[in-house]
């Protein structure tokens, strides 16, 4: 344990969907007292997320998909996003393949890991684990849209790489790690030009 942090309890508020757990900590701040802190986790465990970009027609793939607490707290559904999952016991780098064959119906290439940010600290646990890939009309092998027994239900949608970009600065985009992802197609052409 750390030399700054110990849990004194730990109680389960819920273990369903994702497992919501209330610890009760003493903590020592950065001038030396002790304090007791409680701090709620919401672990729904990790994931991975991936843009293909197909460079011969500078486009990306994407997905748009009902997201409910996106809806229920007032914005229009479905919300565009890049393709991901859970990793459910697999590595990230399988999870993303299996993601890319389910959802979007290809079989990408020259998959690349990039970065594996913790997207919400200050309460929710998960980490996701982010990818590119290349794709091209000729890898395509089904029509995608997800697994309809697990309830989903998502539309292939292609952009360009320009008209993606400004669909995050416009606010058509609203999700954090595709709103990343596209930033960093638009860097990675920036410092190649
Ligand atoms: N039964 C049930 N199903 C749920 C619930 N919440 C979500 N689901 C469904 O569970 C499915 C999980 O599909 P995946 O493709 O494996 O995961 P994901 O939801 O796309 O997760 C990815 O995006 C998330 C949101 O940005 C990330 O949090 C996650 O790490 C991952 O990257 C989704 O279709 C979703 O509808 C719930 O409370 N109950
Ligand atoms: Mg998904």
């Amino acid at each position: 344990m750390s030399e700054r942090i110990r849990i004194l309890d730990e109680k389960v508020l819920s273990d369903d969907w994702a497992l919501l757990t209330k610890y009760t900590i003493a903590y020592r701040r950065f001038d030396g007292r002790w304090e007791e802190q409680v701090r709620q986790v919401y672990d729904r465990g990790d994931g991975a997320v991936i843009l293909p970009f197909d460079p011969t027609r500078s486009t990306v793939l994407l997905v748009r998909q009902l997201r409910f607490p996106a809806f229920v707290t007032g914005h229009p559904e479905p919300l565009i996003e890049a393709c991901a999952g859970k990793l459910e016991g697999d590595d990230p780098e399988t999870c993303i393949r299996k993601e890319a064959e389910e959802e979007l119906g290809y079989r990408l290439r020259a998959i690349e890991p990039l970065f594996s940010p913790y997207m919400s600290p200050g309460s929710v646990s998960e980490r996701i684990w982010f990818f590119t890939g290349h794709y091209s009309q000729s890898d395509r092998i089904s029509s995608g849209g997800g697994a309809e027994d697990e309830g989903e239900d998502l539309e292939v949608l292609e952009m360009t790489v320009d008209d993606a970009y400004a669909a995050c600065l416009d606010g058509r985009i609203i999700d954090a790690k595709t709103i990343m992802l596209i930033q960093h197609l638009k860097l990675r052409e920036a410092t190649h030009t």
